[in-house]
């Protein structure tokens, strides 16, 4: 966090994914002041002033309101919009990169074609976090190609490390398997959460006791498993007691291939990651 003292961050896009970072980084004492956000929502903006931290409008022309001026300010630079605005959105202010460590949390968008939309730019980290950010329980998979400096490197990791967890990957195109893995996965668990609090209502229970149960069970198996030496299958054992209720239900879920299920929808998520990689390729 030391490298983080006294840097201005500014996020370029203020919706889901910055919010969550940004919840991570004042959470984690980062001062509000020292962060600026340029999103275009007049609603975004008064929120984000709220909690004083500084918000510009991109779409303004003035001289002390735009991305110019949240980008010249800048150590750090977040890029936070969807990957196919990138090219669009970067276009207002490349010019006045000179410094700044530039941050992409744009799905699929490569390192090489961001840098070609910031003419040339090549102090770039791509970072694929998740929202539970948010809560500083998120984990993000960073990639820097090998020109980046060390310092760099370092600032990076201490600004999403504020987050939750952090991990680099070697090779560019890991990135998209950390997407299927935790960048989109949040939504696995929460599509989860919804599926087994409503066969809970359907068996019984009513859906806030249902919810209740269910998300604190979602916790306590996360945490064992963070936490316990042993693997995720040697837990699932010690729950299923043989003949018993868990190997009924875990049959059911093998006789319905759910490895499978997992392993489909997590390609499709791969697959769609290098799609976005294609088709925001020159
Ligand atoms: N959501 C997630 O869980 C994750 C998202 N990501 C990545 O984060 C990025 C943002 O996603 P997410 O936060 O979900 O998307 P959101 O749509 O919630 O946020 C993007 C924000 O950017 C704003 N915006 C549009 N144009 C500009 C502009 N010219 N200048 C500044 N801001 C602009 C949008 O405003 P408006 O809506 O008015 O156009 C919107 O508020 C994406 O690239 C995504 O791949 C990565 C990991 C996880
Ligand atoms: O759905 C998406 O494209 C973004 C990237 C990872 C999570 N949300």
């Amino acid at each position: 966090m030391a490298e983080l003292k006294g840097k201005k961050i500014s996020f370029i896009g203020g919706g889901n994914m910055a919010q969550a970072l940004i919840s991570g980084l004042i959470g984690r004492g980062i001062n509000p002041s020292n962060i600026t956000v340029a999103d275009p929502s007049e609603a975004i903006r008064d929120q984000l002033k709220q909690r004083k931290i500084n918000a510009v409008d991109p779409t303004a022309n003035t001289e002390t309101d735009n991305s110019q001026v949240a980008v010249k300010g800048a150590d750090v630079v977040v890029l936070a919009v969807k990957p196919q605005v990138m090219r669009q959105v970067v276009s207002d202010f490349a010019e006045v990169l000179d410094r700044q460590l530039v941050i992409s949390v744009a799905a699929g968008l490569s390192t090489e074609s961001l840098s070609k939309m910031l003419g040339g730019y090549k102090n770039i980290v791509r970072a694929m976090p998740n929202t539970p950010a948010m809560i500083q329980k998120g984990a993000t998979g960073l990639y820097a190609a090998d020109y980046i400096t060390e310092a760099d490197k370092t600032l990076a990791a201490s600004l999403m490390s504020a987050s939750g967890l952090v991990s680099w990957v070697e090779k560019e195109e890991q990135l998209h398997a950390v997407t299927a893995v935790s960048g989109s996965a949040p939504a696995y668990f929460f599509y989860m959460l919804e599926s087994m609090i409503d066969a809970a209502v359907e068996q019984g229970l009513d859906s806030k006791q249902a919810a209740a149960l269910a998300m604190q069970t979602a916790l306590g198996a996360a945490q064992m498993a963070i936490t316990s030496e042993e693997a995720p299958a040697e837990l699932r054992r010690k729950v299923t007691s043989p003949n018993g209720t868990t190997q009924a239900a875990i049959e059911s879920l093998q006789q319905d291939n759910f490895a499978q299920v997992m392993k489909k929808a997590m390609q499709a998520c791969y697959t769609r990651s290098e799609e976005i990689s294609n088709e925001l390729a020159d």
